[in-house]
């Protein structure tokens, strides 16, 4: 049975760090006497608080694939402006909002850059550490700044039924992030990204915006961080933070946090937090110089990794034996026999499909042209599709296709030309705007993400919510189940498990899931480019008779296929398009398989008289076999 809440991304598969732990709790309870005492539990509480804090944020970059290494650098900045303000204005608040603010602009400077330098977030980060770093030494002429009001320190040392305040606040921290991570429409984004940006992106996720968001929370979080433990200590220094952004690294990777992004759990960092913690509480009873400590936290690090390399291996390996073998299917579309009477219609068995009349004009895209550098991909897109309708675009390699299709789904802007749907002007500013105006778009290169389950694929991007007890914002899983298993059944798809990573199903089945998301009700526009490229002779009719289904239900349906059979099974319309131009656009019944080849191929002046040419039984034959 499934579960109504289904956990994102793929599990983490280290079970070996909970042992380690349990290891290390037992062995400095055994050596050292008053370490298994309740002031020393809260002690270590206490100096894992600022860890904790730090990991949600982490956490959160590292499941999206980002990294953030000037934490030790914000942590000191932070510090140094908080002091200044505590000590000068008197005023606690001002100060906590200004430590507070300093934390979102530091945050938002990181993720402004990482946005706009396009380069690996470790190499900007590595870059603003420094600089973090040096602007707290400037700041305060690198001397420690104290001479807080009590009620600053007040902040950091209060105690609720002995437990610290910062324990508190860092506990509740962790469980809201935690919570948001695992059950919000966002904290799913998150994962998506992580497993597959592209794909996020084309399926309509802002990725740019989020991953800027994420490194304000972060900074947000550092704010926290500095401001209790300024408060705390009485004084803000410069060299706060240093190595701090190794603590809190180790704590996110031996928590089972794959540095690749797309996995992780809240329960494992914490796990990994505690075990840091413990580690940095024994290496103190032991007696251990600040080197050793050091040297011990690098290797536990090293250790996270190296456990990390080996579970993404296995991950890989366990994937390939999982994957189910495609349906049997000893007919590969390609190498088909070409059929007696060259009617394409019966390869598919949609020969029986009725030609729909047309109905009203869905889409109409007039003059689209765009350029990549020199290269005009698209010169003149110009066709219109109808409800009830499949238009199959049809062209060589490079003549413009996808391109096509990208400007149309919100991909692409255009250079030129302009895209009415409904007979309403659109323009879309990137996929989720054409999503939210009924394109949908089943892109070429699978959007799906890997690590994610098939519900949770299948809802990405348009996320259903609810409110539990009335107004907590949540993911609805149990609603995104129902709605996969009856968009599943409606397209005959056999898909059984809804929280299977979509990366172990085979490619059909990962086809039939981007397939299914686009086929959702109220749709105006289905676009499928290349849909059964890798896929059988089955599975490629099923792709059409579901393409066809679309069309019956109402919508109009845009079909990109190099397989002359499939256009001639599926399509009402067909356009040609070479070398950016539409070079052909009529109803299918008016063209044959030899004129359409010759088309494609640019051997017929269009200009020119219409009807086949050249050897027609050769051409006939080369199209049965789909060349
Ligand atoms: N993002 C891009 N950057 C640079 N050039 C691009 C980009 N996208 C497409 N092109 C170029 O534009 C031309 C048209 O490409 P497009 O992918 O639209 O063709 P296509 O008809 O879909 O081809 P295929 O059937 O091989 O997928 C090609 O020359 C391609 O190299």
């Amino acid at each position: 049975m499934t579960r109504r809440y289904l956990v994102p991304g793929e599990p983490s598969r280290r079970t070996g760090l909970a042992l380690l732990c349990v290891v290390l709790v037992a062995y400095f309870g055994l050596s050292y006497d008053n370490f298994f005492t309740v002031s020393n539990g809260l002690t270590i509480l206490m100096n894992v608080s600022a860890i904790a804090i730090a990991a949600i944020g982490a956490m959160f970059l590292v499941v999206s694939g980002n990294v953030d290494l000037s934490i030790g650098g914000q942590y000191a900045l932070i510090s140094v402006v908080t002091a200044q303000f505590a000590k000068n204005s008197g005023n606690v608040w001002l100060a906590v909002f200004i430590g507070l603010l300093t934390g979102t602009i530091l945050g938002l400077v990181n993720g402004i850059l990482v946005k706009y330098m396009k380069i690996s977030p470790l190499i900007v980060t590595l870059g603003t550490m420094a600089v973090f770093k040096g602007l707290a030494y400037l700041v305060s002429s690198g001397k420690s700044v104290f001479g807080f009001s009590d009620a600053f320190i007040f902040l950091g040392r209060a105690r609720i039924n002995t437990v610290p305040l910062p324990v508190i606040i860092a506990a509740v921290l962790f469980v809201i992030g935690g919570f948001w991570l695992l059950r919000s429409a966002t904290g799913l984004r998150l994962f998506a990204i992580g497993g597959n940006q592209q794909a996020a992106r084309l399926t309509g996720v802002d990725v740019d915006w989020l991953v800027v968001k994420l490194y304000v929370v972060n900074g947000l979080l550092m704010g926290v961080v500095a401001v209790l433990t300024t408060a705390r200590l009485g004084s803000g220094t410069p060299q706060i933070g240093t190595s701090f952004e190794l603590d809190v690294l180790t704590a996110v990777i031996l928590g089972g946090v794959g540095f690749a992004g797309g996995s992780g759990h809240p329960a494992g960092v914490f796990v990994g937090v505690a075990t840091i913690g413990i580690l940095s509480s024994g290496l103190i009873f032991a007696g251990l110089e600040d080197w050793w400590q050091q040297i011990s936290k690098g290797l536990v690090l090293l250790l996270a990794l190296g456990a990390d390399q080996i579970a993404e291996h296995r991950r890989a390996r366990s994937v390939r034996k999982d994957a189910p073998i495609e349906a049997a299917d000893p007919t590969p579309v390609a190498a088909g026999p070409p059929s007696a009477s060259g009617s394409a219609e019966d390869e598919y068995g949609l020969g029986d499909a009725a030609r729909r009349t047309p109905g009203e004009v869905v889409l109409r895209a007039s003059g689209l042209a765009r350029r990549f550098g020199s290269v005009f991909a698209l010169r003149n897109g110009t066709f219109e599709v109808r409800a009830g309708q499949v238009v199959c675009i049809v062209g060589d390699n490079g003549a413009g296709k996808s391109t096509l299709i990208k400007l149309i789904s919100g991909v692409h802007r255009p250079d030129a030309g302009t895209i009415a749907l409904d007979g309403e002007p659109v323009e879309f500013g990137g996929p989720i705007d054409a999503r939210r105006a009924g394109i949908e778009t089943v892109h070429q290169d699978l959007a799906v993400c890997p690590n994610l389950g098939v519900a949770h694929n299948l809802i990405l991007g348009d996320e259903p919510r609810r409110r539990m007890f009335g107004v907590i914002p949540v993911r609805d899983d149990a609603a995104a189940i129902a709605r996969t298993r009856d968009r599943l059944a409606s397209l005959g798809i056999a898909l059984t498990d809804m929280n299977r990573s979509v990366g172990r199903l085979s490619g059909g089945q990962r086809q039939s899931v981007s397939i299914a998301r686009a086929m959702k009700e109220g749709v105006k526009l289905v676009i499928l480019d290349e849909p059964t490229a890798a896929l059988g002779v089955t599975q490629t009719r099923n792709v059409l008779r579901i393409a066809r289904q679309a069309a019956d239900n109402g919508a109009g349906v845009i079909l990109i296929s190099h397989d002359i059979r499939t256009v001639f099974a599926t399509a009402d319309r067909v356009v040609v398009l070479r070398l950016g131009e539409v070079v052909y656009d009529d109803e299918i019944g008016n063209v044959t398989h030899t004129r359409l080849l010759h088309l494609m191929a640019g051997l017929e002046d269009v200009r020119g008289p219409s009807g086949p040419v050249g050897d027609e039984a050769a051409l006939d034959a080369a199209a049965a076999k789909g060349n």
